[in-house]
């Protein structure tokens, strides 16, 4: 129980009424006390309990009826595309969705690609920074159709979410700094990935679409939570409510894009699109691994937990840092920050 809720929030559930009764504060402090202790003596605290939860398959582990050994393999019957990883020397990795021939939309095997990617991810010790694209020019256009007509029972329909739920909330929780480059067209569960990154760069001519109200649909991926944390929920509203288009200009204004790409003139030098987001890119990754993954470790933590909690993994993940290689070579240096 006390690693899916807050403290505040099992202490609420033990006695709801306000004021409590005294007899009732006393045993809830020893509660209290005792819950956070177990909590931050466990190795590495809040982080490593985050962390453990992912390769664990995070957020739905405990649902009764979900089985990720069975939706795997329900999700191999429909086969179609991939999804390619490339760990580059430089610590940034590119992780591209490859079915150009339906614009990139996710089949079932492409779904079960995506997990195993991620898993990769997980384990890349020396990983700093992941840029995640689309082929041949588009990003994605969501799910396949075909895939979601023979699938559209609740009860699968339900566990291919719940699937997808977990394998992007662990693509968005590696400690590395990830970007989705958006060429073409991000529509339906196309536009939920690109929440799934920290940042998002849109080419000139790129449209982010959630589309799920025209097909009757809301967000199912997670992309509708990420998408308020990144917008706000009155700018989400809209994306969702009126399925709009969001443009580069657009996606600026409200801050979903994150900047905006030239197009590539061959005659001017400018570099392609990934070449441009990695560039980008490299402002923030930059550094000894160990350094840039601890940034992303207290955003992420500092996003995601209470705040008792965040401050407790804020101080473990400085202790991995303080004194380490790139701190002391820094002091050694007397380094000035003109
Ligand atoms: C999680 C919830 C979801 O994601 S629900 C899925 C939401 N996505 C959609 O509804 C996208 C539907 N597709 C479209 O609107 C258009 O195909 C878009 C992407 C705008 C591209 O248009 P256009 O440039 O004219 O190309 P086109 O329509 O000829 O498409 C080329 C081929 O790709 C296919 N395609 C496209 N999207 C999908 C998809 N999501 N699932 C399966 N196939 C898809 C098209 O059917 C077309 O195939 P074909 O050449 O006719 O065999």
């Amino acid at each position: 129980m006390c690693e899916f809720l807050p403290v505040k929030s099992i202490i609420n559930i033990l006695c709801p009424v306000s004021p409590r009764p005294r007899c009732c504060r006393m045993v809830l402090c020893a509660v209290r006390r005792q819950l956070l202790s177990s909590s931050s003596s466990s190795s590495g605290g809040a982080w490593a309990r985050l962390l453990h939860r992912h390769s664990s398959g995070c957020v739905h582990t405990n649902v009764h009826d979900f089985n990720q050994d069975e939706i795997r393999e329900k999700l191999q019957a429909f086969p179609g595309g991939s999804v390619d990883l490339l760990k580059q020397e430089s610590g940034v990795a590119v992780l591209t969705v490859n079915n150009p021939s339906r614009m990139n939309a996710f089949s079932g095997s492409m779904m079960v690609d995506l997990e195993e990617r991620v898993s990769q991810l997980e384990s890349w010790t020396d990983g700093k920074g992941l840029i995640v694209q689309g082929a041949a020019g588009t990003f994605c256009s969501g799910s396949d159709l075909n895939a979601v007509r023979a699938i559209s029972n609740p009860q699968d329909g339900m566990k291919m979410c719940m699937f997808m739920q977990n394998a992007l909330t662990r693509l968005l929780r590696l400690p590395l700094i990830s970007v989705a480059l958006v060429e073409g067209r991000a529509l339906g569960g196309g536009a939920e990935l690109t929440t799934a990154c920290d940042f998002r760069l849109m080419a000139s001519d790129s449209v982010i679409q959630f589309v799920h109200k025209h097909m009757g649909l809301v967000p199912g991926w997670g992309g509708a939570a990420r998408l308020v944390r990144t917008v706000g929920s009155q700018n989400a509203l809209k994306l969702l409510g009126g399925a709009r288009k969001v443009d580069a200009e657009l996606g600026l204004q409200i801050g979903l894009a994150d900047a905006v790409l030239e197009v590539p003139r061959a005659e001017e030098g400018a570099g392609t699109q990934l070449q441009q987001a990695e560039d980008w890119l490299s402002r923030y990754t930059k550094g000894p691994a160990p350094v840039i993954r601890a940034v992303k470790k207290v955003v992420l933590s500092g996003r995601e937990l209470p705040l008792s909690e965040a401050l407790r993994t804020e101080k473990d993940v400085f202790g991995t840092v303080w004194g380490g290689p790139a701190n002391l070579h820094a002091l050694a240096s007397k380094s000035k920050h003109r």
